[in-house]
């Protein structure tokens, strides 16, 4: 489904503060793997997920989605294969828009329509099913201003958002980092709904390892722009968050460093 081969990434090249923000990363990701990834500060998880949804340019390498080879495609272009969503609620969806609007919008997403003809009548069913599914009763108020929403329900929107126009691909930047913790797990609980129902190829950034272990069937760590560890499924239902870490530090040769990892 997704191939990076031989990935690079700098940040000011050629200067004494070069980054090498990516370093070699080859990854396969296969259709319907729901990956958690989680690594150390300034690891390159950010950074690779723009990269995969073409909001920063690679340096080398190549980045194949579904058999075509995006690599140099600008963000719109790969829009429709893909939904993101970062951990703030008031960037992933329009305040001042109603819900049904931004589903509209987001429906669009690398269509050229106008918003107007973007609300008919189908698609207000196809909206109110697609909301009737997150629990969340949202369906019953589509005419109102998404400002009014919490946190929680702003994310849990971004996530339909996300997923309305079937994206080959979903790429969660820490979704429920900026939430408290009862709306965080209704929103990864939401998350895991829509990703199973959808059988959606995600990959996931978080900063909380129960989090990584929990959910999805493969765990990625990132170190210093490289993939140190990628276990499968049956291991990581064996594993506890102690084990993770001491993973971390065999595989490093550091202590893991993050300043807001959540170990528990
Ligand atoms: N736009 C940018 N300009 C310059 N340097 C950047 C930029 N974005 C990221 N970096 C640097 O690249 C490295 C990787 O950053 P990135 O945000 O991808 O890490 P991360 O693993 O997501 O970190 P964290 O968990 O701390 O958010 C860091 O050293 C960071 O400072």
């Amino acid at each position: 489904m997704i191939t990076l081969t031989g990935i690079e990434k700098y940040f000011f090249p050629g200067t004494p503060n070069e980054i090498k923000a990516l370093n070699n990363i080859n990854l396969e990701v296969a259709r319907g793997d729901f990956i958690t990834l989680i690594g150390s500060n300034g690891a390159g998880k950010s950074t690779l997920l723009k990269a995969i949804a073409g909001v920063i340019p690679v340096d080398d390498g190549h980045i194949i989605i579904g058999g075509r080879d995006v690599t140099r495609l600008p963000e719109h272009m790969r829009a429709m294969e893909i939904g993101r969503i970062d951990q703030d609620p008031l960037a992933s969806t329009a305040a001042e828009l109603s819900i049904e609007e931004n589903l509209a919008m987001a429906f669009l997403r690398g269509k050229r329509r106008g918003l107007t003809r973007a609300v008919t009548t189908n698609r207000v069913k196809e909206f109110r099913a697609a909301l009737k599914d997150i629990g969340l009763g949202l369906e019953e108020r589509l005419k109102v201003p998404v400002g009014t929403l919490s946190g929680g329900q702003r994310q849990a929107l971004a996530l339909v958002m996300a997923t309305i126009a079937r994206p080959r691909l979903l790429l969660l930047d820490e979704h429920t980092a900026a939430l408290d913790p009862k709306a965080a797990r209704l929103v990864m609980n939401i998350t895991e709904r829509v990703v199973n129902r959808h059988n959606l190829t995600t990959l996931m950034i978080t900063h909380n390892m129960e989090q990584a272990l929990q959910f999805g069937n493969r765990l990625i760590m990132m170190h210093r722009g490289r993939i140190i560890l990628d276990i499968g499924a049956e291991e990581k239902s064996n594993l506890t968050v102690a084990d993770l870490v001491a993973k971390f530090s065999s595989c490093s040769g550091t202590v893991f460093a993050d300043d807001r990892v959540l170990l528990a």
